[in-house]
């Protein structure tokens, strides 16, 4: 196959393949969309700089060379600039910077001082520095992005930045002849160049499908887990975590303790100050459980004005001291919301496992009744049952 055909062919498929982007827009969400629509343009500029180069013969070539080149150049920008979206990490115009100078470098030594050897520097040094950029970016979210699509990507990435090298390196080796072209045949070289340049928009396309597949999946994931209002984990995360801590503990003999926390006279809230100041007080309560609680607990929202905490790996004293901790950090320091300043307290029933306990929910139900004495005895204290 010459590479005439091979960039018509790449462009093509390119151009298929934003197309499918495309179509699956309205099904992404809102969040997702920004990069989508940034990864759609830069495939369209991507293969509009294929096409270019495959007809090269037929344009004044002091036209199509820095055209073609500022395409491809502004392309790989584009994707820079979507995954930098994709991740919520900042995004300036500056991005674009490199591409504008290899343009103009490309123009000025394609019509004022012809020189194809550095055209091929000045392009490849823009490449070097859009890609490496990419690739950063990709490895940067490697804590929060465990996706086997954004390591893919990475690897994409860098093939293609590891490619411009060698090619960069090839040519400054073996010196270019003035009248090079990309779309000629002798070079074996041009052969393989335009394969691997439309890798990124063709691969790499379906490769951001499915990272975005997996983002709206982890969002699902996360969703149901999570209580919508504190952010803290949900009864059914609660019971899920509670049952395999529970077995857990009966087979290693480290008891599992559970505290039910309840928010004392919180009716008074809601009925003084409104719904919403309610749903402020619940998430700054949430807030001050995930302050207290260490790396064994787990704080959840149970429902209403109800929290659980499971306390893993615990003695008697242990349970009973973490709950004061949990007490104590609520009430030492105030809800404060607009000029509403408002202490407010909680009443704590704890309970520990024991050999008696059949199932996690009979753990949970004398942890209900401890509370329901710490409502009786005055609320704002830590009762055990
Ligand atoms: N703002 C808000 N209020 C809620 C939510 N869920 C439950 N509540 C309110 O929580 C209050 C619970 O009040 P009660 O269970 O009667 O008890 P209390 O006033 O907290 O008094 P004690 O528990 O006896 O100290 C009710 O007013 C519910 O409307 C919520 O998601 N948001």
């Amino acid at each position: 196959m010459e590479p005439t055909t091979v960039f018509i062919l790449g462009s093509l498929m390119m151009l298929a393949n934003g197309g499918v982007l495309g179509l699956m827009h309205q099904d992404l969400p809102e969040s997702l969309r920004p990069a989508a629509v940034s990864w759609r343009i830069a495939t369209l500029l991507h293969a509009c700089g294929c096409l270019l180069f495959a007809a090269q013969q037929f344009i004044p070539i002091a036209l199509v060379l820095p055209l073609a080149n500022g395409l491809v150049m502004f392309g790989f920008t584009g994707y820079w600039y979507s995954l930098r979206q994709f991740y919520a990490q900042p995004s300036s115009l500056w991005l674009m910077l490199p591409a504008c100078i290899g343009t103009a470098g490309v123009l000025w030594f394609a019509t004022v001082m012809p020189d194809t050897g550095i055209r091929i520097m000045i392009v490849s040094a823009v490449w070097l520095l859009i890609l490496p950029g990419t690739v950063k970016v990709l490895l940067s979210e490697q804590r929060h992005d465990q996706a086997i699509s954004r390591k893919v990507m990475a690897a994409i990435f860098s093939f293609v930045c590891a490619f411009v090298l060698f090619r960069a390196g090839y040519f400054v080796w073996t010196e270019v002849h003035a009248d090079f072209r990309v779309i000629d045949q002798q070079h074996w070289l041009n052969l393989v160049s335009p394969m691997v340049i439309a890798i990124l928009p063709v691969i790499g396309t379906t490769t951001f499908l499915l990272m975005c597949s997996e983002r709206i999946r982890r969002q699902w994931e996360k969703a149901a887990a999570t209580d919508y209002l504190t952010g803290l984990a949900n009864r059914r995360t609660l019971t899920e975590q509670g049952l395999l801590w529970f077995e857990q503990a009966k087979k290693t003999q480290r008891p599992l303790a559970v505290a039910v926390i309840d928010i004392d006279h919180f009716k008074t809230v809601n009925d003084r100050y409104g719904h919403d100041t309610g749903d402020l007080a619940l998430q700054y309560v949430a807030a001050q459980l995930v302050a207290h609680c260490r790396s064994t607990e787990l704080p959840a929202r149970q429902g209403g004005e109800e929290f659980v905490v499971l306390l893993q790996n615990v003695s008697a004293e242990e349970m009973r001291a973490a709950a004061e901790r949990l007490r104590q950090g609520i009430a030492e320091k105030a809800f404060i919301a607009a000029d509403l300043v408002l202490p407010l307290t909680v009443s704590i029933g704890v309970a520990l496992q024991d050999p008696a306990d059949s199932c996690f929910s009979h753990l949970m139900q004398r942890a209900d009744k401890a509370l329901y004495q710490a409502k009786a005895a005055g609320r704002n204290q830590v009762i055990a049952g």
